[in-house]
């Protein structure tokens, strides 16, 4: 039976259905339902919504939902493994938190809760550079506990190379370089409510303790907050990079160098060619380019191309167990968790990421068994039938 470090065993969880009234909710949609409940129009619709007329959102609901699963009987799926190996280092199962920055705008805690509720379930955090906190804070509270550094690549090299630097000294154990977002896209909601998180001076935590962006400021962040958010929004993002950019980043660190928002095989082959250690197929949960490919449906075809010679991770669309196994089936190594382990986090703080990330693993573990498969590694397209 599986056990998950100082978890339940889900087995046992699963089917003795935990009769506390105050329970937290086990549906998706209910977590959803309840942080927009708690939340304000403002926040709830910055982490909710996506980018036009969210097409590329639904696209990604549908793609899980055309792929069905084919499973296999009388395959001894007792004992069961579902850890994976990334970089020489071994996590305890294939989830990580997707990088989401201004956390602070659903949670008094923000990061700090998201962090903790991963370093106790042993999942992954990728620290986003668009945190309400430092990264530097964030890493102190979680110990040896495994995490990795999301960077928007600054349009100012110095602020760029300072973050790599700051990620490596403060424990970050690899880059996530976000290629997706050089500039925010077109959202309707956040418009209509006339509501950006930065504007308000969320999520500029890592940059107003950055040596390198504070002394391109006339007066100091303290002094002039106004200035540095304008300053902020000029820079945080890069339009002018290409493929030739890349060596920038692997002279200035020697984490693994991941590449977050491929989805064009030919961008798969680029980002081998160019020599990053993986890349992570997603389109930012529907919130960049709208009318964009279905992630799930990207998946495939960037797996061919790479042909196992570099991991690759996916995120955008992933609500439930049965998401996990057809995104591991069809190729990938590992995924990020993004929506929702915020209604967690805005429901319950770190006891509500925990629960979400918590679920979303024993529904995996089942659903895998269930299918007739005992070992994440082993899962292949053969146990998947594309069906409209
Ligand atoms: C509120 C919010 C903020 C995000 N901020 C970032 C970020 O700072 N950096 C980044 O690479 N991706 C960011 N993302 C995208 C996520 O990393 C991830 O790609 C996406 O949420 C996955 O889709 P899902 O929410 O459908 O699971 C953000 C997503 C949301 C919802
Ligand atoms: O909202 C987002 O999707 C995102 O990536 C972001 C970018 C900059 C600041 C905060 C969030």
């Amino acid at each position: 039976m599986a056990n998950y470090g100082n978890q339940v065993q889900f087995n046992v969880y699963q089917t003795m259905p935990n009769p506390d009234p105050n329970r937290l909710p086990v549906v998706y949609e209910e977590w959803e339902e309840m942080a927009r409940e708690v939340l304000e129009d403002g926040p709830y619709y910055y982490v909710a919504g996506g980018a036009g007329g969210e097409d590329t959102m639904k696209a990604n609901l549908k793609a899980f939902s055309r792929w069905k699963i084919v499973p296999r009987m009388l395959r001894d799926v007792e004992e069961r493994d579902i850890s994976v190996e990334l970089f020489g280092r071994t996590y305890q199962s294939p989830l990580m938190l997707a990088p989401i920055g201004v956390q602070s705008i659903i949670h008094p805690d923000g990061e700090i809760a998201s962090a903790r509720a991963c370093a106790e379930m042993n999942v992954p955090y990728i620290t986003s550079s668009a945190s309400t906190k430092p990264m530097e804070k964030i890493a102190e509270e979680m110990g040896d506990a495994p995490r990795w550094f999301q960077l928007y690549w600054n349009r100012d090299p110095e602020v760029t190379k300072s973050f790599l630097q700051r990620a490596e000294a403060s424990g970050y154990s690899a880059i996530v370089a976000t290629l997706d977002t050089p500039m925010m896209a077109w959202r309707e909601n956040d418009l209509k409510n006339v509501y950006l998180p930065f504007l308000v001076g969320e999520g500029v935590g890592n940059y107003l303790t950055d040596p390198a962006f504070c002394a391109k400021l006339d007066k100091s962040p303290h002094e002039d907050p106004t200035s540095a958010i304008m300053h902020w929004t000029q820079t945080f993002g890069n339009p002018t990079l290409t493929w030739k950019d890349i060596a920038f980043l692997k002279e200035n660190t020697s984490l693994p160098i991941l590449l977050k928002g491929i989805l064009h095989p030919e961008d798969a082959k680029l980002a081998v060619e160019h020599g990053v250690d993986g890349i992570i197929v997603s389109n930012h949960g529907g919130r960049q380019v709208d009318g964009a490919i279905g992630a799930l449906d990207a998946l495939p075809l960037i797996c061919d191309e790479v042909k196992n010679e570099i991991p690759v991770l996916m995120d955008s669309g992933i609500r439930r167990g049965s998401d996990i196994v057809k995104a591991l089936a069809l190729g990938a190594k590992a995924v990020l968790i993004g929506r929702p382990c915020m209604y967690g986090l805005a429901v319950a703080g770190e006891r509500g990421v925990r629960e979400v990330l918590q679920n979303l693993t024993a529904d995996m573990d089942l659903t895998m068994a269930l299918a007739g498969e005992r070992s994440i590694q082993d899962l292949k397209r053969s146990i998947l039938i594309e069906k409209d």
